[in-house]
């Protein structure tokens, strides 16, 4: 897998050095493609930013950085092969996360148009798009969110096949809540594999740094990129996804829909106060922030919420819960981190520790979890949470990752690709760490794993959320299962190793060190 990654491979490589010492280079290529002359007679800087997973106008450096130039324009590719099958033949991405996509893209373009920047929307793969806008605007410079894992670096390296000579790509690290230059690492490689050691040393070495600037609005150059290209849920090749009133996520995509959310949840509700308390709750919109679908698709930064949480330590109070939302975002990081250092070792069977096991791969088992008919009524109502909603918390993931690799004993990747499949907020570091975290192949150094009958007595005591899921499936009509599921094709997944994992306690019991 290492050798596919070619020149977009970053994986263990030294922190990069600061701007302005070869890693950014604003404006500093000699070599710019004929085209477009300034009055002056001097070659004119030409930006194209490429949103990938960072749709916001606020807080986003790259877009900040391209609008230096002269002109620029800005693209969002819905990649094909976003939607197709995957390694284990799941399809990549079903209906929640691709509904939630579109709305985020189209409210981007709408924040873009007030800045009178143009946003062109296509349905293609990035390199057959890219090269082909660059020639035809001149474009001299690139700009990007740098990404690091598989197919992210494939979709580069494509562009970067097909581009002109003399146009310089620019790639910002932009996701972060510590800035990777300014953590007190010398390289990825000495990021530790306990996650309370990291946290501890980047809160005591690391200010989190200010949000960007919005750019400012400028004098319209393009013609608008028009309304076009969006792509009808039939190129998608599925169906829109029903609404469900009991979805703990009712929320739309979007940057402005992120700060509404924000909004209500800090300011005006002042949830915020007791968060620690209750972001173990399975029921409803109230027990987390869920912020993660924006922060997965970058329509909100972690350092932006770490802003206005630090806003309301001043403004309202401080408590442990208030910073527990920050050690969570520090979670978020960690786990960025982890796959930087370690590379494509996080979709690897033994996950980051190697860990040698043979993994089944029971297509009856996997319909079982996946459709919520396994021996346990807390899994089964988290899995039709997940089926029908694109959602399931924290604690249902835990449970559920835990009892699909460590009960039923099956390969953690299908599970974490039937995860990439449906969650709204699917993120590859929190997704695939998680998975390894949650099937003893991964950063928890005591290879925990959850007992779900008392997990569902501690946070379902009245059985209430359990009756939410299960009564709609057992007794009323049943809502259909999206139509796009896949039938997971070859569950057989590739290049399984081993033996058994260590013999884990059966009761995770220090929250300190749990994500
Ligand atoms: C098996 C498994 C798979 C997961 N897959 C994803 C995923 O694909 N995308 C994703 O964003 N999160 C994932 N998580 C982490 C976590 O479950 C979600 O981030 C969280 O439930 C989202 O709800 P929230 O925004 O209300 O979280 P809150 O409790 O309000 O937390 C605030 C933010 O902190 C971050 N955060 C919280 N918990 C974690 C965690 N365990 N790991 C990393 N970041 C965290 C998220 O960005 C979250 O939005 C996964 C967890 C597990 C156990």
């Amino acid at each position: 897998m290492a050798a596919q990654l070619g020149v977009c491979q970053v994986l263990q490589q030294p922190l990069p050095q600061p701007p302005g010492s070869g890693g950014y280079r604003l404006g500093s290529n000699p070599a710019r493609p004929e085209g477009w002359q300034a009055k002056n007679g001097e070659t004119m800087t030409t930006a194209l930013y490429w949103f990938r997973n960072d749709l916001r106008v606020t807080d986003n450096p790259g877009l900040l950085a391209a609008c230096s130039s002269q002109r620029v324009l800005t693209v969002f590719c819905f990649d094909p092969a976003d939607f197709r099958e995957g390694d284990y033949g799941i399809r990549r991405m079903g209906p929640y996360r691709a509904g939630f996509l579109r709305e985020s893209v189209l409210a981007l373009r709408e924040q873009l148009q007030g800045l009178n920047i143009s946003l062109h929307i296509h349905f293609g793969p990035p390199g057959d798009i890219l090269p082909g806008m660059i020639k035809k605007y001149g474009v001299t410079d690139l700009h990007l969110q740098r990404e690091w894992t598989r197919d992210e670096c494939l979709a580069l390296d494509a562009v970067r096949e097909g581009l002109p000579p003399g146009v310089t790509v620019h790639e910002h690290y932009q996701q972060f809540l510590f800035h990777p230059e300014d953590l007190p690492y010398d390289s990825f490689d000495d990021i530790p594999d306990v996650f309370t050691g990291f946290r501890k040393k980047c809160e005591k070495h690391v200010s989190v740094r200010s949000p960007e600037d919005t750019p400012a609005r400028r004098e319209a150059v393009f013609a608008p990129a028009g309304d076009g290209g969006l792509p009808g849920w039939e190129a998608l090749g599925m169906a829109p996804p029903r609404a469900d009133s009991r979805s703990a996520f009712p929320f739309r995509g979007g940057e402005p829909a992120a700060w509404d959310r924000l909004q209500e949840y800090f300011w005006e509700s002042r949830f915020l106060s007791t968060y620690k308390r209750t972001r173990n709750g399975l029921v409803g919109t109230r027990y987390s922030t869920k912020f993660s679908p924006w922060l997965a698709n970058g329509s909100l930064s972690a350092r932006q919420i770490y802003r206005e949480v630090k806003r309301y330590e001043q403004e309202v109070e401080k408590n442990r819960d208030t910073y527990w939302l920050v050690f969570e975002l520090i979670w978020r990081d960690y786990f960025k981190y982890v796959s930087l250092k370690h590379g494509p070792k996080i979709f690897a069977p033994g996950g980051i520790r190697e860990v040698e096991r043979d993994w089944g791969a029971s297509r009856e088992a996997f319909a079982r979890w996946t459709q919520g008919e396994t021996d346990s009524d807390f899994i089964n109502a988290n899995m039709q949470e997940l089926r029908l909603t694109g959602w399931m918390s924290n604690r249902g993931r835990q449970n559920t990752a835990s009892y699909w690799s460590q009960d039923m004993g099956q390969d953690w990747r299908l599970g974490a690709a039937w995860f990439q499949y449906l969650l709204l907020d699917y993120d590859v570091h929190s997704n695939w760490g998680n998975w390894m975290y949650n099937s003893a192949v991964g950063n928890d150094p005591r290879n925990r794993k959850f007992n779900p009958e008392h997990q569902a007595s501690r946070y379902d005591a009245s059985g209430k959320f359990r009756r939410l899921w299960l009564q709609g499936t057992l007794f009323d009509a049943a809502p259909e299962a999206p139509t796009a599921i896949a039938t997971p094709g070859e569950l057989s997944a590739p290049g399984g190793e081993g033996t058994q994992p260590d013999d884990a306690p059966s009761q995770p019991s220090k929250p300190e060190n749990t994500p």
